[in-house]
């Protein structure tokens, strides 16, 4: 008997899930030919942002290759729009003359993403972010652009403004309302989140509609309803999806917002569903993958004649794909008449807790900062349950939640849903660790598909390994990832290859190493420039072009494209010489603002890329690197010579520290600070290394951190003389290079690693404090003083700051 055909129209996520799942459920049930408008198989949306934001490569977003359609025998049919659907004869027609005989159609043709109507909106450089090609524009804009717009605060609009930051673009998010994602969040999350994604450079206009957008041929700016404008080069429109209805409204098939479909993703006409973003479900068009997948779950069921619940809806849950912000939402979460709340709100940790009940049962919640209740929130809220006083002190009491652990996982049963992306229960992957005997998050990324998508629910994964395996789970390993999508190899595979192979150059690395990406990525390059000169400091050849690009002028570039000069000033210590000379440049080079650092320098912001060596050169003092990944400041108290309380000369012992390691390049910033005595003045218990003056010697603290992710250093030892300050300093600084990823803080790095291997191998083991000390020697032995090298060399005056080379 010949095969019953089946038709999709739209290549994309939840249409090819359909397939996938019949295909499962019985292979030679259909005769399946696929069309799809985009020229490209099947490829993963939602990762779009995550290659924008440089994590990814497009490569490594294609979720089935070409290679899969053939040997599933699939007719594919890309770049060809289906154009019309004859719902009598059935057969669907598409462009180029294609037709196609159907016995069941499915409609999977998604969404289009909403563009404002604005005179000037056909203008050269106003996109959307819908596929690949939109992320191709955005990346190559970068190349030659600076100023980006993103219209719209919801999800997508602060992704897309996370991955343009990320490829060196200032970027202003212009946001209708005065929250962000008020579509998820209630106004206190969104106001940490607002007050976060600042902290990492992100621009908002609030409360601002666009009339306008502005240029001749190319967009120039934006103008608003309230008279004013700013200038843009790039403006992405993030303001909402409307559901591809298009054709089958042509073909008389019923739509209202999206295409109407019953609980069992049937429309109005026999034989023709519809599921994924464009289906509308009892009122409800769905813009996420996990409902797809519930949908097309039941799809393929009826498809193959097997028995299956209805589909009754989805309860929806949402993360934010921007790395550094923890924030998850699902179900309602805005205050009501009839609701109660639970709330928990840490200012000092940033973290924000919210669960809503009606009567007893809990409806929705937010979580800002932390986020590892969210598998277990959602399950609650998806049966309805009511809250109880067990639940209440798993969301409420504290416990051992920070950073996940075993409890996290031990919070979920087992039909509790892990992976929303890919609707994967916490069932399915202890069944999948158990029969495989898994051990890592790859391998039950691999069977499962949990983790496969936006990569959310990895951490998750991992606590519920660590459940499952005990002792025996090694979460480091788990947790190694390639350097980027330029490589499988991961930063220990390369840091050993450049040992073993004796290399010495960034690109002979790439080569050596097969890098899929023969020319890097910003990612990469930086990384590998880094470890090279780590493992062989004097042998390796610094590429300042793979360096980022506040080091290869040493400078920080602001906002307008100026840069900002910060001297050096040991311990925070200046002259009436040096202010002298920094006053007479501030006033030649015509230094906008002149500001006083949290670290106790002085900063000349607003100076021009060509200026650079001239200032340097007056100012005549060192680089004070407040742009480098290396040792920026040692902030210190005026201590024992000055102050009542001091016990110790903490100026005189960060200028030790300063001058000792200044010029050294770590994975990451490191900031230090001296403080005379316990009361602190320096600030030394959020620093990467600080020292504090007690009776009789000096505390060593490591690992803290005063910016977005705020810790409290660690106490590492105490020592009785400054020669072992500097020797523990120095040890604890190697041992962080040696062992770090690169773009990995020292407080990341601790937590991950464990205070007690520091301590081992820094304080405990003093052979290797010896060792670790040979080898800083070694790599300091080589710093040069960028400023007045730079300065005195007329050709790279010319390459770096005078022609616009990088
Ligand atoms: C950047 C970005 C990030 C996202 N992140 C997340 C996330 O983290 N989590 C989440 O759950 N969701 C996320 N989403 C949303 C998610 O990607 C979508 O909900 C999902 O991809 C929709 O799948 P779909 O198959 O219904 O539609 P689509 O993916 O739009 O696929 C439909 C396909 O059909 C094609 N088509 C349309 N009309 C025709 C026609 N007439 N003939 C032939 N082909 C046609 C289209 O070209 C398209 O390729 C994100 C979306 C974007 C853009
Ligand atoms: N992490 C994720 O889950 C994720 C990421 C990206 C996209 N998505 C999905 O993709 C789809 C599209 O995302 P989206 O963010 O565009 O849609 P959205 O509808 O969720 O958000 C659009 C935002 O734009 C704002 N807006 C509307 N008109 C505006 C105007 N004129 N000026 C300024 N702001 C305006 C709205 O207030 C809203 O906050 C959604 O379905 C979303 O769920 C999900
Ligand atoms: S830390 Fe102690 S010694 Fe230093 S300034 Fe403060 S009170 Fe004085
Ligand atoms: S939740 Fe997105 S991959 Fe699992």
């Amino acid at each position: 008997m010949p095969k019953r055909k089946l038709v999709l129209v739209g290549n994309g996520m939840a249409g090819v899930n359909v397939v996938e799942h019949v295909l499962k459920l019985d292979r030679d049930a259909y005769d399946i030919t696929i069309f799809g408008k985009e020229p490209h198989p099947n490829y993963n949306r939602i990762l779009l942002s995550s290659v924008l934001a440089g994590d990814t490569g497009l490569e490594d977003i294609i979720l089935n290759s070409w290679e899969w359609y053939r040997q599933n025998g699939i007719h594919l049919h890309t770049g060809r729009a289906v154009t019309h659907i004859d719902t009598e004869k059935k057969i669907v027609h598409a462009e180029g003359g294609i037709s196609a005989p159907y016995d069941e159609l499915v409609l999977a043709t998604g969404s289009e993403p909403f563009m404002l109507p604005l005179p000037g909106a056909d203008k050269e450089g106003v996109i959307a972010f819908r596929d690949i090609k939109d992320c191709e524009t955005m990346m190559e804009t970068a190349k030659k652009y600076k100023k980006a717009a993103v219209i719209g605060g919801g999800l997508l609009g602060l992704e897309a403004a996370r991955g343009l930051l990320n490829l060196g673009m200032d970027v202003q998010v212009i946001h209708i309302f005065d929250t962000l994602m008020e579509r998820q969040l209630d106004r206190e999350a969104a106001r940490m989140l607002k007050t976060e994604l600042e902290s990492q450079g992100m621009k908002f206009l609030l409360e601002k509609q666009t009339e306008r957008i502005l240029g001749r041929k190319r967009v120039t700016g934006l103008r608003f309803k309230d008279g004013s404008s700013i200038d843009a080069d790039l403006v992405v429109m993030a303001v909402g999806i409307r559901p591809n209805v298009a054709l089958a409204k042509e073909s008389g098939i019923e739509i209202n917002r999206g295409i109407v479909v019953d609980d069992w993703m049937r429309t109005n006409i026999p034989g023709i569903h519809a599921v994924g973003e464009c289906a509308e479900h009892r009122g409800t068009v769905y813009g996420l993958v996990a409902p797809h997948k519930e949908q097309g779950a039941v799809l393929a069921k009826r498809l193959c004649h097997l028995a299956t619940d209805p589909y009754e809806g989805s309860v929806t849950a949402t993360k934010l794909k921007v790395s550094g912000v923890d924030v998850f939402s699902a179900g309602e979460f805005n205050d009501g008449e009839d609701t109660r709340s639970l709330r928990s709100q840490d200012e000092w940790k940033g973290t924000y807790k919210k669960v809503l009940l009606r009567d007893k049962q809990i409806i929705g919640g937010v979580l800002f900062g932390d986020t590892t209740d969210s598998a277990s929130l959602l399950g609650w809220i998806r049966d309805g349950r009511e809250m109880t006083d067990e639940i209440h002190a798993a969301l409420m009491g504290g416990g051992d939640k920070a950073g996940g652990g075993v409890s996290a996982a031990r919070n979920l049963a087992d039909d509790d849903q892990v992976c929303d992306c890919n609707g994967v229960s916490k069932g399915e992957i202890l069944g999948a660790i158990r029969d495989k005997g898994l051990t890592d998050v790859e391998g039950v990324k691999s069977c499962t598909k949990a983790g496969a998508s936006c990569g959310g629910c990895k951490p998750l994964v991992a606590s519920i390994l660590e459940e499952e395996l005990g002792e025996t789970f090694d979460s480091a390993a788990s947790a190694k990832s390639p350097v980027c999508s330029c490589t499988d190899l991961t930063r220990d595979d390369v840091v050993e290859a450049i040992r073993e192979k004796g290399l010495t150059m960034v690109r002979e690395t790439m080569n050596v190493l097969g890098w899929k990406n023969p020319e890097g990525c910003p990612t990469c390059r930086p990384a590998l420039n880094y470890y090279l000169g780590m493992v062989r400091p004097g042998e390796a050849v610094d590429d300042r072009t793979s360096r980022i690009v506040n080091e290869q002028r040493h400078a920080n570039i602001q906002n307008d494209g100026t840069y900002s000069v910060v001297p050096r000033m040991y311990g925070g210590v200046t002259s009436p010489d040096e202010l002298r000379r920094i006053a007479s440049a501030a006033e030649k080079y015509n230094v906008r603002m002149i500001k006083v650092t949290g670290g106790q320098r002085i900063d000349l912001l607003g100076v021009k890329k060509e200026d650079l060596p001239g200032i340097w050169e007056d100012i005549g003092m060192p680089s004070g690197h407040a742009y480098a990944k290396g040792l920026r400041t040692v902030k210190t108290c005026v201590g024992a010579d000055f102050c009542r309380f001091g016990t110790q000369n903490s100026i005189g012992m960060g200028i030790q520290m300063e001058k000792k390691f200044e010029g050294l390049d770590t994975p990451h910033k490191v900031k230090m600070a001296v403080s005379a005595c316990p009361r602190n003045c320096a600030e030394s218990g959020i620093k990467d290394l600080g020292v504090v003056g007690v009776d009789g010697g000096w505390e060593i603290y490591v690992g803290g951190n005063g910016g977005v992710n705020l810790r409290g250093g660690d106490f590492l030892c105490k020592v009785k003389t400054e020669e072992e300050v500097l020797e523990i300093t120095g040890a604890f600084l190697q041992f962080y290079r040696e062992d770090a990823e690169y773009w990995e803080r020292t407080s990341t790095w601790l937590e991950r690693i464990g205070l007690d291997r520091v301590k081992k191998a820094v304080v405990e083991d003093k052979d290797n404090r010896r060792k670790l000390l040979e080898r800083v020697e070694k790599a300091l032995a080589n710093y040069r003083e960028p400023w007045q090298t730079d300065a005195s060399d007329r050709k790279t005056r010319r390459m770096f700051y005078e022609e616009a080379q990088v």
